[in-house]
């Protein structure tokens, strides 16, 4: 019995030392904030035993600190689900991962040897989801700190879902700053990440990857650009099948993707844009590949909200040439990444910026050869198309010229002199949606946007 009393005791004085620790952390100041009284670094458990004033010297708790951190070990060498103790010191202790269902469930058995050889065992119960869902969270932090870091404001902290929150291992439902949505765009990065998450699921990447020897070979999207910008002498133009957006709402009822696509490409269009987020933009990856399926030559745009390499493969999958990485969602190294794997990939990444900020960290990145300036705030949906003019001034226009990277002016075109008007600012090519997608005859509504037929040289 003293064994297990050894056992249990220090669990409980544990648990009550986490609850007040908890109760310290979630108590508003002043202000009426709840705030973090630390700075992560990827490690709750050993955090929260610092935090609780469990000493290290002391025998049980670190015999408690072995068992519980165990129970994270499986997961930093998934697929086992057994561990064996790390440490050893008198009473050794052997921590058994026991396996209840092999997909949800599993057990912590810390068993204590006694000097007689006698063994006694506690056993606490945390499901597998449970201890993810802590992973996730811990992981989430260190990637928003890294954002943040940059000057990304949109937190890309796994949707655990407002009002949910996580404190080391325990589960809270408080609203609070850190799990309130700051804006749209933040909603639909938590909502893509759980979107992603499940289609995963579904196919895996070693399933994409298989997909991709039967997808259409890639097309030359900034060729396509060049091109048309040297026949026209005006920017090239990327039109976009856009049916709706958060800002506009429905812009079209009567939506055929592929007649638009056709209408765009008879217009004069060099490239289309196709937007593939079901959600808040209507659109669909059924679109790309029926547009690409039925005969578009125009190289293809995937719109889309990328904040995870899988989603390069799957839209290379489904026939896109090139991609959208958005400067306000990703950080520079996942750019970076992502940028290399567009081009094993064959694929063009369009990288989006919205301000200097954003413009001078994309401009460190190496092998960025496409940069579209978005004329709206994805934030708050301000357009103002001067932002193109004053991100092209100066220093920066004269590295973009050294650099030869091709700029799109995006968002908020309708007349020839706003296309003027970029053009004189220093782009090479336009994304158009909403101006051309609205007129009855999309084709036509691209000689109005260009104030004439751009089909003829
Ligand atoms: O319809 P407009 O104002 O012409 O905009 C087209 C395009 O620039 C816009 O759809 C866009 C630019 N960047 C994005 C990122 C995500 C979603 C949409 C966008």
């Amino acid at each position: 019995m003293d064994a297990i009393d050894s056992v249990f005791d220090p669990l409980r004085e544990f648990s009550k030392d986490s609850v007040r620790l908890v109760k310290r952390c979630h108590k508003p100041d002043r202000k009426g904030r709840c705030s973090y009284r630390y700075r992560f670094r990827g490690d709750g458990i050993r955090w929260l035993l610092r935090q609780a004033h469990l000493h290290p010297n002391q025998q049980h708790h670190r015999w408690i600190g072995l068992a519980l951190a165990s129970l994270k070990a499986p997961f930093q060498a998934l697929p086992s689900f057994s561990s064996s103790p790390r440490t050893s010191f008198p009473p050794t202790p052997r921590i058994h991962i026991s396996r209840r269902n092999p997909y949800f469930n599993f057990s912590v058995r810390a068993q204590m040897e006694s000097s007689d050889g006698s063994a006694a065992t506690a056993t606490s119960i945390e499901p597998v989801e449970e201890v993810l869902k802590i992973k996730e969270w811990e992981v989430g932090m260190f990637q928003n700190e890294v954002a943040a870091s940059q000057g990304i404001r949109i937190r890309r902290r796994p949707p655990t879902g407002p009002p949910l929150h996580y404190v080391g291992p325990f589960e809270f439902r408080l609203q609070n700053e850190g799990n309130t949505l700051r804006n749209i765009l933040e909603e639909i990065v938590w909502n893509k990440d759980v979107e992603v998450s499940k289609f995963k699921e579904r196919k895996p990447l070693v399933v994409v990857k298989k997909d991709l020897d039967n997808a259409p070979p890639a097309r030359d999207f900034i060729g396509a650009l060049r091109a048309a910008n040297e026949r026209t002498g005006l920017p090239g133009l990327i039109a976009e099948v856009k049916k709706a957006s958060p800002s506009r709402g429905i812009l079209r009822e009567d939506f055929d993707p592929v007649e638009i696509a056709q209408a765009y490409e008879k217009g004069g269009a060099a490239c289309l844009s196709v937007l593939t987020d079901e959600k808040y933009f209507k659109g669909s990856f059924e679109n790309l590949e029926a547009i690409r399926k039925a005969g578009v030559k125009c190289p293809l745009l995937c719109k889309e909200f990328i904040i995870d390499a899988w989603q390069l493969y799957y839209a290379r999958s489904k026939g896109a040439d090139a991609v959208l990485l958005i400067a306000a969602v990703l950080p520079d190294l996942d750019i970076k990444y992502m940028v290399k794997i567009c081009k094993l990939l064959g694929l063009t990444a369009l990288v989006e910026v919205h301000d200097e900020r954003e413009f001078d960290r994309v401009l460190g990145i190496e092998g960025i050869e496409l940069i579209g300036i978005n004329n709206r705030n994805l934030e708050t949906f301000e357009l103002d198309i001067s932002i193109t003019k004053k991100l092209l001034e100066g220093e920066r226009g004269k590295i973009i010229r050294e650099k030869n990277i091709i700029t799109v002016g995006e968002s908020g075109l309708f007349t020839p002199d706003d296309i003027a008007y970029v053009q004189e600012a220093g782009v090479k090519a336009v994304l158009v949606g909403e101006s051309v997608v609205k007129q009855s005859d999309p084709g036509k509504g691209i000689s109005n946007l260009f104030g004439k037929d751009i089909t003829q040289s």
